[in-house]
């Protein structure tokens, strides 16, 4: 057989590659056109019509390529979801000045390497943006950062898909004037990580913040005689198992993190759930403006008082308008024993009749109420769950 040379096909991969990659960029060009057309006419960015015929195509002329069609769609469902989001960007700062291209300081807990920086990474790649970085050592320490004018946007986690609500930033939401402005969803994968050559069954401690600590109880309770350490922040969780460069040591954070603290994993994956996402939401002093093309989601906070059947009579506000509602929570209300706050999200815009009618009568009906801000819904469901 004539001998294969494997660099001369890797030459050939990369140009192929470097290929797509101008084809992608190209196609995200012609998304930019069509949202300006969709503008002009009026109609929504999203047209799931659409997009089914694309997938149907695409699978069957795939299927004659030899591709399958779970990688087709798979594939195809990530361009169209990059493609949607880029034409919802593009709108969100056509309609709102403060979105503007530019340098914006930021208040986050922890610093590069945290979680919360790779959320700030991601809403600043959403408004073309610089960072001015501000790192914060606690939740409240972000708030009151963009309160005083020290910084211009905090980002926070909210909610997690193992560890559930982060009931520390719900209750900052109840007495802040701070809006939400947007929503980011980042897949959180826990590793184990250690700074010299060693092994798991050499580990006596594990260093972690706690959210971390929740994701991975399951691993962590698997290990007999361990001492688990929390830190303000897997940033700092990190630069201190760096510092000890200890073999018995290690710590909760993402391979990619621990790149930047030198830093190798000796487990992957180690949270309870596989599909681990946790939620960030995105504050500011100033609301937005969602314009109706877009997909919005609204956050709201409300208390009903002791009267039976209060919280039904609210809820059935929400079905009387055909409001949505994607997520309540509650928590309590600080110098009030036994009431409690609701904490409401519904896909509905802000400004849509529905939304207007269903507030005017709630604030007739409730105790408290408040609007804590309207956003890009940015919620993907994964492949198994739809
Ligand atoms: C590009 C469009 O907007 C959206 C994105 C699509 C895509 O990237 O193929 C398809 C339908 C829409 O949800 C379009 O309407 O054609």
């Amino acid at each position: 057989m004539e001998k294969i040379d494997l660099n001369q096909i890797r030459t050939q991969i990369t140009a192929l590659d470097e290929q797509l990659l101008q084809l992608l960029a190209d196609r995200r060009a012609l998304s930019i056109q069509v949202v300006k057309s969709k503008i002009q006419d009026q109609k929504p960015i999203r047209d799931s019509y659409r997009e089914t015929l694309l997938l149907e195509n695409l699978a069957e002329k795939g299927k004659k390529l030899d591709l399958k069609s779970e990688y087709i769609n798979r594939v195809y469902r990530s361009i169209i979801e990059d493609s949607v989001e880029l034409q919802q960007d593009f709108l969100m700062q056509l309609d709102n000045p403060s979105l503007k291209s530019a340098e914006y300081k930021i208040a986050y807990l922890g610093s590069k390497g945290s979680y919360s920086h790779a959320a700030v990474e991601k809403y600043l790649a959403s408004v073309n943006g610089g960072l001015i970085d501000f790192g914060c050592t606690s939740f409240d320490a972000i708030f009151a950062a963009v309160e005083n004018k020290e910084a211009d946007l905090g980002v926070l986690p909210i909610e997690n898909t193992s560890s559930g609500s982060i009931n520390e930033v719900y209750d900052l939401l109840q007495t802040t004037r701070l809006k939400i402005i947007d929503e980011l969803y980042i897949p959180v994968k826990h590793n184990l990580l250690v700074s010299c050559e060693t092994d798991l069954s050499e580990i006596t401690t594990i260093y972690g913040h706690h959210q971390p600590i929740a994701q991975c109880s399951d691993f962590l309770n698997e290990l007999e005689d361990i001492e688990v350490k929390v830190m303000d922040s897997t940033s700092s969780a990190l630069s201190e198992v760096q510092a000890l460069k200890d073999p018995k040591i290690a710590v909760l954070g993402s391979a990619e993190a621990g790149k930047h603290y030198g830093l190798q994993s000796i487990r992957a994956d180690v949270a309870n759930q596989k599909d681990n996402q946790t939620r960030f939401i995105v504050v500011a002093r100033e609301a937005v403006n969602v314009p109706f093309a877009c997909a919005a989601k609204t956050s709201l906070i409300l208390s009903v008082g002791q009267r039976p059947g209060a919280l039904v009579d609210a809820l059935m506000i929400f079905k009387k308008h055909s409001v949505n509602m994607c997520k309540i929570e509650s928590r309590p209300i600080k110098g009030r024993p036994w009431e409690e706050m609701f904490y409401i999200d519904v896909t509905e815009n802000l400004k849509s009749e529905a939304m207007q009618l269903a507030i005017k009568e709630l604030k007739a009906s409730v105790s408290d109420f408040s609007e804590l801000g309207c956003y890009i819904n940015r919620t993907i469901f994964s492949e198994e769950a739809s």
